[in-house]
């Protein structure tokens, strides 16, 4: 994936939905460009005793919604330009699953498997340290994304509260349950998939309990969305991981899958499946492919050789715009990332309204409302496509672009 300019990627998906959008369109060279990127230098002091530097991204794209909401990663490739494109695909995507939020992303350059337990609490601390004098409820509020979780949430909100001296439970979403997350958010991204997915199915006369699905990334999204999948009635019949997959036509339990992975370390050599290398995954004979892993997955080099009748997109950016065009002529329907992924940032806001009020829902009224926000999003999704004739992912920019625009329109944001 190294060698996509991410950022570009995102600038002609937006120009695709130029055309449809209107007089609006005179404001989009303030919408290409992320309003701040800042770089940090985080120092830490190893267990050995040595000291390390680490570089830190965060970027601001735009708020004309409300304050900026995006994941935090550490991942050993980010860079500046990865986050900053990440941090746009968050505004298209809040827009596009109606949240009052603008985009926002960051990323420290780190391979987590280097560093102890202690290490990484005391650098994920240095980052919320870093970014504490623009972070809060009201201006941008970050959340879990690869390589990060409920625990990195939990050590991101002591340090603010610290550095605040008051306790301000809405400042991080992603927490676990007993510092004020919210029910339904660890499996939100998956089942907010599985809804869009089931729609999109509806739409397309399928039957879910005939539907075979291929997911690559058996990571927070992949694991949960086999099991979200499963639940409906749909096979997994394969999955990969960074080491290869597995393949098994009769179908593949989530239980007894998810403890050989925890056991082994490993997808392959699952007891009564196939191994499978990791190209494999994306060509086989399935209905639905869900790309779980990580940017730039289906490039030209393999579009061409997806059967699946629909890519689902988990991952973020996992298709690149060569890609989209092979899958288009071939007929295959990509359901994008920033409708079917956005299950997560949606229950964040729900745990961002819960902190705010001290009302806390229960699973089922969470997953109510994903369903009842995710549905709703892809069927004008679905309608805008169709009047216009265009795909999907064009079709959710122009849903969600607009809205940005218009508000940016209204609020003024020329000086
Ligand atoms: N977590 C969240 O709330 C959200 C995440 N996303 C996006 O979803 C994607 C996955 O995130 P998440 O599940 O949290 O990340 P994780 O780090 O938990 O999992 C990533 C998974 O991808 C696998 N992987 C890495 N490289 C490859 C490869 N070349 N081929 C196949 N598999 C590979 C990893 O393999 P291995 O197990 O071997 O390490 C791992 O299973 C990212 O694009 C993220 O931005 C989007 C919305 C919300
Ligand atoms: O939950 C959130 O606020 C952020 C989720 C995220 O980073 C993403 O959707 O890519």
């Amino acid at each position: 994936m190294a060698n996509y300019d991410l950022y570009a990627m995102f600038l002609k998906q937006v120009d695709r939905a130029e055309p449809y959008l209107g007089a609006n369109a005179e404001l989009l060279p303030l919408f290409r460009e992320p309003k701040e990127v800042t770089e940090y230098t985080l120092p830490l002091r190893l267990a050995d005793g040595s000291l390390r530097l680490f570089k830190a991204w965060r970027s601001h794209h735009n708020n004309a919604l409300g304050p900026y909401k995006g994941g935090v990663r550490f991942y050993r490739d980010a860079s500046r330009e990865e986050i900053a494109a990440l941090s746009a695909w968050m505004t298209v995507k809040c827009a596009t699953a109606g949240l009052p939020f603008g985009g926002s992303k960051g990323g420290v350059r780190v391979h987590p498997q280097d560093l102890d337990g202690e290490e990484l609490e005391r650098l994920s601390r240095a980052y919320a340290l870093a970014t504490a004098s623009t972070t809060g409820p009201d201006l941008e509020i970050p959340a879990p994304d690869i390589n990060t979780n409920p625990q990195t949430m939990a050590w991101f909100q002591d340090t603010y509260e610290k550095v605040r001296g008051d306790s301000v439970p809405a400042a991080y979403t992603g927490k676990p349950l007993e510092v004020g997350g919210s029910q339904g958010r660890n499996a939100s991204g998956a089942h907010g998939g599985a809804f869009v997915l089931r729609e999109l199915l509806r739409e397309l006369g399928m039957d879910p309990r005939d539907v075979r699905v291929a997911i690559q990334g058996y990571g927070s999204l992949g694991i949960t969305a086999h099991q979200a999948f499963a639940a409906q009635g749909m096979k997994v019949v394969a999955v990969s991981d960074s080491h290869g997959g597995v393949y098994a036509p009769g179908g593949l339990d989530p239980k007894s899958l998810g403890e050989h992975k925890l056991l082994t370390g490993l997808l392959r050599h699952f007891p009564g499946a196939e191994d499978l290398t990791g190209e494999e995954i994306f060509a086989l004979d399935v209905d639905v492919v869900v790309p779980a892993a990580l940017e730039c997955a289906l490039t030209e080099h393999n579009a061409d050789s997806v059967k699946a009748k629909v890519v689902l997109e988990l991952a973020n950016a996992p298709t690149t715009p060569e890609a989209d065009r092979i899958l288009e002529d071939k007929g295959v329907l990509v359901a994008p990332d920033v409708l079917a992924n956005s299950g997560g940032v949606t229950v964040s806001c729900f745990e961002w309204i819960q902190g705010r009020t001290g009302d806390f829902w229960s699973e089922t009224e969470v997953l109510r409302r994903l369903d009842e926000r995710l549905s709703g999003a892809l069927r004008e999704t679905w309608t805008l496509s169709e009047q216009f004739r265009i795909p999907l992912r064009t079709a959710a920019f122009v849903r969600g672009v607009g809205k940005v625009l218009r508000a940016m329109r209204l609020k003024g944001i020329w000086p």
